[in-house]
């Protein structure tokens, strides 16, 4: 079988998309549709007001928008029409994204896999399965140092920010302190520092950082800088896309101290959040497949559906 996809948004994460679907050997890709007539591609692109009339040709929908403003506003319409993957990112509005795609999705026999990608994505798979295993566990996850996406999206749709990105920047000693077991006091919010390189005109800055270090789910509660440059300053030294992070868990078990660290170390992070995004595209398939349908997150699916192999090649290659 081949699974015919497109891609919704052509920013970082769709042009990861569009480049990691020709690798995969069981898909190919419809088209891209995006607000913008004219994109750097020969892939089709089509206008995303006309993506209704595809519906019938698209069996999985990867939404590449934004998590700051475009999810929350055009998501459960496309849940509505088609199967779709997305990698929405706001955690505290995960459940009531998960509430609304499951609704839009059940109501029109389509499958929303929710939240996909790494954080949310693999580590939230590892932080289930990582406290399911000590009776009690003390766990931390740690991000950087590297680029947040979904922090430079919500800077991005802040008016009169023209280029914008947020690096994450981890403390190492809370790393080592939850590395020893002795993560209990440390925090997210006091365990990294968010630093914002804005290219703004001057008139704005006072209020654009205003905006910035008042900004809920995203800012409040952390350490920010944000540091205004040129255009020619931000593309000279802020191009690249790195990130990384870890899920650290440790607990005891009878008598003895034992511990599980997940790690991510990404030359790039559009790249990565897209090969997981893609493989749960190959779920969403197959979940609809199967006759079900509604919102699922990856603590919801199977892991062997991911995989192009059969689940008897698997049990032989990886159990
Ligand atoms: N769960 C996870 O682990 C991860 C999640 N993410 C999520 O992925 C989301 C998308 O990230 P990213 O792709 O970097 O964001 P981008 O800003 O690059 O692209 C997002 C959207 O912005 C629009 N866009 C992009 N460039 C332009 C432009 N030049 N002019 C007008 N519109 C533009 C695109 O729509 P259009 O083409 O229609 O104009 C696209 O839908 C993030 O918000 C984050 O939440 C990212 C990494 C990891
Ligand atoms: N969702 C994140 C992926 C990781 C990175 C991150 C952060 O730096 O705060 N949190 O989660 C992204 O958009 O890059």
């Amino acid at each position: 079988m081949t699974i015919r996809t497109a891609i919704v948004g052509y920013g970082n994460l769709g042009r990861s998309v569009e480049e990691n679907i020709r690798n995969q050997p069981d898909m190919e890709l419809v088209g891209i549709f995006s607000r913008r007539a004219e994109l750097d591609t020969d892939t089709p692109v089509y206008p995303v007001a006309d993506i209704d009339s595809y519906r019938d040709s698209v069996d999985v929908l990867f939404l590449c928008l934004g998590s700051a403003t475009d999810i929350p506003e055009q998501a459960t319409a496309f849940a509505a029409s088609f199967s779709t993957v997305d990698t929405y990112d706001n955690h505290k509005k995960i459940p009531a994204h998960y509430e609304a795609m499951d609704e839009a999705a059940a109501d029109n026999g389509n499958v929303a896999i929710v939240s996909t990608g790494w954080d949310p994505g693999l580590f939230s798979l590892n932080r289930t399965i990582a406290s399911s295993i000590f009776p009690t566990s003390q766990q931390n996850t740690f991000w950087g140092k590297g680029v947040s996406q979904g922090h430079s999206d919500a800077l991005r749709r802040i008016d009169g920010v023209k280029k914008a990105v947020q690096y994450t920047i981890p403390r190492e000693d809370a790393i080592e302190a939850a590395r020893g077991g002795h993560g209990a006091d440390v925090t997210g919010h006091g365990a990294h520092l968010r630093q914002c390189w804005v290219v703004a005109d001057e008139s704005e800055h006072d209020r654009i950082r205003e905006e910035i270090v008042t900004m809920p789910d995203y800012f409040v509660g952390y350490e920010v800088e944000v540091h205004f440059i040129s255009q020619e300053d931000f593309a000279r030294d802020h191009q690249g896309l790195p990130h990384g992070g870890h899920v650290i868990t440790s607990g005891t078990l009878g008598g003895t101290t034992n511990a599980v660290e997940f790690s991510l170390a990404l030359e790039s992070n559009p790249d990565f959040t897209a090969a997981v995004q893609v493989a749960y595209g190959r779920a969403a398939y197959r979940l609809k497949d199967a006759g079900l349908t509604g919102a699922f997150s990856v603590l919801e699916v199977p892991p062997y559906l991911l995989a192009p192999e059969s689940l008897e090649e698997l049990l032989t290659r990886d159990v």
